[in-house]
């Protein structure tokens, strides 16, 4: 009775607790606590030259390192010019201030927009390639720009640099670098700016920037342009390194290019790395810890390098993460601790999940690190329900396979093979191993180029297409090993499936203005119904790299079902998954065809082949040997012997 009414108790309180934080959003806190801890920040250091400029510089060198981290951190794009672009922002707003009679409020403005544009510009050449292309380009960009920079003396001052920087005004008052008026002018804008990150932190922009790190293929599996979104991210960071500068030169009144060279670049990465990269609050935490080491330096400077070097090697090894990645580790092992003495299960698992990815356990394939099973007979009987959240197509298509031919060096993957799926219909694609299945699927999407051949939806030949177009056009495809973003959480990955549906554009989902806010809203809603269809909706919030194979699998095709495609692409979705679990997949494939979504289904599990295909096509060596009604194919003799003698 004690314990019933305990947990009760406990239960209420949890839930205020999430309604409150529901009702203030998340982050309320710390965004309305942002502005009244400057003010006090300022009002503390004000009486002190020496801490109003350690505040001030502390506050732009933040506003760098977010920029930073937008790029790096959440985007994973290392853009080697970044410093370069930093300058590029004090340069040009301190020419156009001299050299023109635009004042500093509107060179500010056109530096801002200027350094964002160049960061696009930059990064366009470099759009489809790997990280290491990009910054080896990068690399090159900053070169060539110091290089131009030293020779262009009437913009940069040259080797000397530029003195007689002016101070901006603001209703007649001169804000001058190092004095406490100038303070206050950078605090709003680094309040701003951290207003901003919590911005992106909450908008389907961080889902985007992390895929775009973790795994750019699932960008295009729902729809979205890779390359596209690392554009994004450079105007956004190169714009802030840009206000960072021009904030930077007014502060500092003297400026040369020594300021903004490669040194300065490895200063930023160890901030950003430091602090957490990735994390919302790793730019702040390492800028205050750089500052806090450089102090401590200062006053021993005959152990400068020393303690320099130490501090950052504890940091870096004894905290993965930064120390963002450790602040959140202790924080969940307290809540855990606490968690475990109040005996409540959910706030246990919870706190399980804060403490980052877990191992899936490999015994018991149904329990997750959090070590609750998941109910896979209810799931199974549920599965069908999730499919009805699919839109219902009524026009009829055909995605056809023409002759494709697919050729890795001298090995003949697809030889040729025609076959249709129209909607309504489920399609199997069996064969032996290596006999080019999933490089058949492959060529729909665009994943794998062909030699020949062509693949159309109706009349529409997709190999003139890019690979998130083919998605946007209703072609939808799961993974051979399911593919998620382990760094988001279960319901984040499966609103990336909403996200390329999104009918905010870039600027609204950036600043997570009110229709991003309502896309989100719908996206989560729709994201947690299927969730719960599938009978995974109590892990929703928790880390998706920590989760089971069949799990895994359960959100690749919640993903999948986001997009309301009208042709969907399972390329075994059995494989490594239970019985019970692979009654769930083939009720909601034949689901999708009452929703007159047509199926593709390639596996070797010849009972979900048999339950769920309306016809099926065999495939040896690249060929079609087989093709129709299940019954009659696994009929005939030449079926027998090239594929099901070796599958028995
Ligand atoms: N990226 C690649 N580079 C080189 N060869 C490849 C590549 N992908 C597939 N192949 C080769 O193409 C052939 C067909 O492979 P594919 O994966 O399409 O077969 P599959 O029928 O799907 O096999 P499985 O059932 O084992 O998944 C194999 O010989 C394979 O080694």
């Amino acid at each position: 009775m004690t314990s019933t009414s305990t947990t009760t108790a406990t239960d209420t309180r949890a839930g205020n607790a999430a309604t409150v934080r529901r009702r203030l959003g998340e982050f309320a806190l710390v965004r309305a606590g942002a502005p009244i801890l400057l003010v006090l920040l300022g009002l503390f250091v004000s009486g002190n030259a020496y801490l109003v400029q350690i505040a001030t510089e502390g506050l732009i060198a933040y506003i760098l390192a977010a920029s930073f981290n937008v790029i790096y951190g959440y985007a994973g794009g290392f853009n080697m010019a970044h410093v370069i672009t930093y300058g590029l922002g004090a340069f040009t707003s301190v020419y156009l201030e001299t050299h023109t009679s635009l004042g500093f409020w509107a060179s500010l403005a056109i530096a801002v927009v200027g350094t964002a544009a160049l960061s696009v510009l930059v990064a366009i050449p470099s759009r489809r390639l790997g990280e290491i292309f990009l910054a080896i380009q990068t690399l090159a960009f900053g070169l060539a720009v110091s290089e131009i920079l030293v020779n262009w003396q009437d913009f940069s001052g040259g080797t000397t640099g530029l003195y007689f920087i002016p101070s901006p005004t603001f209703f007649g008052t001169t804000l001058f670098g190092g004095e406490a008026s100038y303070f206050w002018l950078v605090a709003v804008f680094a309040w701003l700016v951290f207003e901003l990150m919590t911005r992106i932190h909450r908008s389907a922009m961080r889902r985007k920037f992390t895929a775009l790190r973790e795994s750019p293929r699932i960008l295009a599996a729902v729809g979205l342009s890779a390359s596209g979104t690392r554009l994004v991210a450079f105007a956004i960071a190169g714009g802030l390194a840009g206000l960072a500068g021009a904030l930077f030169a007014h502060f500092q009144l003297v400026i040369d290019l020594d300021t903004f060279s490669f040194g300065r670049l490895i200063a930023l990465l160890l901030a950003v790395i430091l602090g957490g990269a990735g994390y919302f609050w790793g730019p702040l935490f390492g800028v205050v810890a750089l500052l806090v080491m450089d102090e401590l330096s200062l006053a021993t400077s005959a152990a400068h390098d020393l303690i320099y070097g130490l501090g950052i090697l504890v940091l870096v090894i004894g905290t993965r993460g930064g120390i963002a990645g450790g602040v959140q580790a202790l924080l969940s092992l307290i809540k855990g601790g606490r968690a475990r003495r109040s005996g409540h299960p959910a706030a246990a698992a919870t706190a399980a999940d804060d403490a980052g990815p877990a191992v899936a356990s490999a015994d018991d394939p149904t329990r997750t690190s959090a070590d609750e099973p998941v109910d896979l007979e209810a799931a199974a009987e549920h599965a069908g329900s999730a499919v009805e959240l699919v839109r219902r197509r009524t026009t009829s298509h055909t995605l056809g396979f023409d002759a494709v031919t697919v050729r890795f060096g001298g090995n003949t993957a697809v030889d040729g093979a025609s076959a249709t799926v129209s909607t309504g219909e489920v399609v199997g694609l069996i064969g032996p191993n290596g006999a080019g299945k999933t490089t058949l699927l492959n060529t729909a999407t665009g994943d794998t180029p062909m030699a020949s051949g062509q693949v159309r939806f109706d009349d529409v030949v997709l190999g003139a297409l890019r690979q998130y177009e083919v998605v946007n056009l209703g072609i939808g495809r799961t993974f051979q090993s399911p593919k998620v973003i382990p760094d988001l959480s279960v319901v984040e990955n499966v609103m990336l499936g909403g996200d390329g549906r999104a009918t905010a554009g870039t600027v609204r989902q950036t600043l997570f203005l009110p229709r991003a806010r309502g896309d989100d809203r719908r996206s989560r809603e729709k994201a947690m119904e299927l969730l719960s269809d599938l009978s995974i909706g109590h892990l929703a919030d928790r880390p998706a790299g920590a989760q089971t194979y069949g799990v895994l699998r359960m959100i690749e095709i919640a993903r999948n079902l986001m997009l309301d495609p009208a042709f969907l692409l399972f390329d075994e979705p059995g494989a490594g998954l239970t019985e019970l679990e692979r009654e769930e997949v083939a009720q909601i494939v034949r689901g999708l065809s009452g929703r007159g979504l047509g199926v593709l289904l390639v596996d070797h599990n010849l009972p979900l082949i048999t339950a769920a295909c309306d016809r099926i096509y065999v495939l040896e060596a690249g060929r079609v040997i087989a093709a129709g009604p299940p019954a009659e194919v696994f009929a005939q003799e030449n079926v027998i012997s090239a594929y099901l003698g070796a599958a028995r």
